[in-house]
């Protein structure tokens, strides 16, 4: 266990994967692959198979031209239907294998398609498991490039690896051999060329390999530069800053051109135009030896067919060379999606010894909540709980306040196990956190948090949050959180649709409709976290008659600035640079001369 249970050590690994090197990004983005394309393999199969005998048509038709020109036509053997058949050979061999290889094509972008699919559902799936220190690190819009971007590179990847290179390579292979069968010496000429195309591809590589990383890292900043700038808009706005965010928007976005434009000029400046004369080469090489030869008629159909074949050579080659700034960026990305899916998800809470969770979990007697000498930190050093001991009786209403940033949303995230446990102890109904399962767990606690996440949905929706809650369930939770009667007003009743994060509404009624949600799961502990600092002296009254009519049905921790809101709770606690300083019936704390409940109390009230 970290020392204090601090997550200091702790990094999203999202932001490093370009830490990684080539090799193990290839390594991870394969496996990736493997995996999301599970059930559709045995395509990939039929595509090889598919794609070579595209691959043994396209090598046949030259092999047909020569046949004619050294049968019929050098000879002036003019056999018509023979000759018909061998031109016919040369199209329809040239038509068939091209619709071969379109029909893979589709074939391989089906499984793309589902394999995207795939993975971008097991990515999501794994986001919503990740532990809350993650989300304090993480970068919304990097992530969500993470969800949808780059597992869309995962289509790339099928595109241009098995379906470009695999195709390539095939023809490749079956073109070195008919020029085997044809001449073996003239092949050995080629072939001894090719090499070259391995260097230039290393040179294209090493010059543009840094500009492709970067240009990847500069699309997912962009993406987080915009979804940061949509989500703070107001504040944006409200503080003159769209010049400055227009500024490092343009000049992230100036960036991103440079990182194109280097890796486009790597490919414009050294890769075509030497693959081009590579071919030039390999054409003039081939011209070369047959006019050291004493050609006979039999040759013309060799040079034919060589010539045919070297395009054949070359082009593939140039198609597998071209891929390769494609193929990189999908193998980052992939590569970034595998890093994503290697954080660790928070930690189950599964029912080991359920028999024994339940009992322990049901034990009436044990304090609702008992925390012993905890400690907690984020950052190494930075203790932000010390030696903190609290029990909270069943069905007791405590109220939690103290200055910003004494530490009540950490006590309170600590309850809600979103961190991993740190030193000290907390139990619930008698049970250590960490042995409570998951579905105990959320059935127990219910959470009204300080902004209340509105779907765009339905107000019943929103109240059942996907749990499959009956209308009386549903009306029940309202009633108890005062929201039912403002539901009913509104056109259609529960089915009415709130608006995006609940636009419809006021803050006060998206309060009261995170109470009822919270209420609908019938927890028997209710943490609010701040949930009045927000709403009107009227709504405040009402959340105050909501809970007051809760007592003793439920255990309510409340977190407040507002005194008001706690004010009759049976005890107040005080923290104060994490300890806890004092706590008592509202009554009791006022009586502490200078103490600092007091003077918190009769600061709101001066306020006021
Ligand atoms: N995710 C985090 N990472 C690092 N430090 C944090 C994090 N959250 C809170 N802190 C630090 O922990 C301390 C306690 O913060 P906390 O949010 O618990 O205070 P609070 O009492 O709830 O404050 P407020 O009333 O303003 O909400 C603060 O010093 C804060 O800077």
């Amino acid at each position: 266990m970290p020392a204090s249970g601090a997550i200091n050590n702790w990094r999203p690994a999202l932001t490093q994967p370009e830490k990684q090197n080539a090799g193990e990004q290839t390594r991870r983005a394969i496996g990736l692959l493997r995996e999301a394309s599970g059930p559709d393999l045995h395509h990939l199969g039929w595509a090889v198979l598919f794609l070579t005998v595209a691959a043994g048509l396209e090598v046949l038709g030259p092999l047909l031209g020569k046949r004619l020109i050294d049968n019929h036509l050098l000879p002036k053997h003019l056999d018509w239907p023979v000759m018909a058949l061998l031109l016919g050979g040369v199209l329809v061999t040239g038509w068939i294998s091209t619709w071969v290889r379109y029909r893979q094509l589709v074939r391989l972008s089906g499984v793309a398609m589902r394999s995207v699919q795939r993975l971008r559902e097991r990515v999501y799936t794994h986001v919503l498991k990740l532990p809350m220190a993650f989300f304090d690190r993480a970068i919304t819009g990097q992530l969500v490039s993470r969800v949808t971007n780059d597992t869309e590179a995962v289509k790339g990847l099928y595109i241009q690896v098995l379906f470009v290179i695999l195709d390539s390579t095939i023809v490749l292979l079956g073109t070195v051999a008919a020029m085997g069968w044809l001449d073996w010496r003239l092949m050995l000429i080629v072939v001894a060329l090719l090499p070259f195309v391995l260097v230039i591809v290393w040179l294209y590589q090493r010059l543009s390999a840094p500009a492709v990383t970067r240009a990847r890292q500069l699309r997912s900043d962009i993406n987080a530069q915009i979804a940061e700038s949509i989500g703070g808009m107001t504040v944006l706005q409200a503080n003159n800053a769209e010049l400055r965010f227009g500024q490092r928007f343009a000049a992230t976005n100036a960036d991103h051109y440079t990182q194109r434009m280097a890796e486009i000029r790597a490919n414009a400046w050294l890769l075509r135009p030497a693959l081009d004369m590579l071919n030039i080469l390999l054409l003039a090489s081939v011209i070369f030896v047959f006019g050291q030869r004493d050609m006979s008629a039999a040759e013309v159909g060799v040079l034919y067919a060589f010539i045919n074949y070297i395009a054949r050579v070359i082009e593939p080659l140039i198609q597998i060379t071209m891929q390769f700034s494609q193929l990189q960026q999908s193998v980052v990305a992939t590569a970034r999606v595998a890093v994503l899916l290697d954080e660790a998800v928070a930690q189950e809470h599964n029912a080991a010894g359920a028999a024994h969770v339940r009992h322990a979990a049901n034990d009436e007697n044990a304090p609702a909540a008992d925390i012993r000498h905890l400690d907690f930190e984020y950052i190494a050093g930075q203790r932000v709980l010390h030696d903190l001991s609290l029990q909270i009786p069943q069905g007791s209403f405590f109220g939690i306040v103290g200055h910003t940033g004494s530490g009540k949303s950490t006590l309170l995230s600590l309850l809600l196990r979103y961190y991993p446990a740190p030193h000290g102890s907390i139990r619930m109904n008698g049970m250590l956190l960490d042995e409570i399962d998951n579905e105990q767990f959320r059935a127990d606690v219910g959470l009204v948090p300080q902004d209340p996440f509105l779907l765009a949905a339905s107000a019943r929706e929103n109240i059942d949050m996907g749990r499959g809650l009956s209308q009386q369930e549903i009306e029940a939770a309202a009633r108890a959180a005062h929201c039912h009667d403002f539901i009913m007003a509104m056109e259609d009743g529960y089915e009415t649709v709130m608006g995006e994060g609940g636009s419809r509404l006021s803050s006060g009624q998206k309060q009261l409709i995170a109470i009822a949600r919270a209420l609908a799961g019938k927890p028997r502990i209710l943490l609010l976290d701040e949930a009045t600092s927000r709403i009107d002296s009227h709504t405040e009254q009402i959340v105050q008659v909501a809970l007051n009519e809760l007592r003793g049905q439920v255990t309510i921790i409340a977190i407040a600035h507002r005194l008001s809101t706690i004010r009759a709770a049976d005890r107040i606690v005080v923290l104060n640079h994490g300890r806890i300083e004092e706590q008592g019936p509202h009554e009791d704390l006022m009586q502490i001369e200078n103490g600092l409940y007091q003077r918190l109390y009769l600061l709101q009230q001066l306020a006021a």
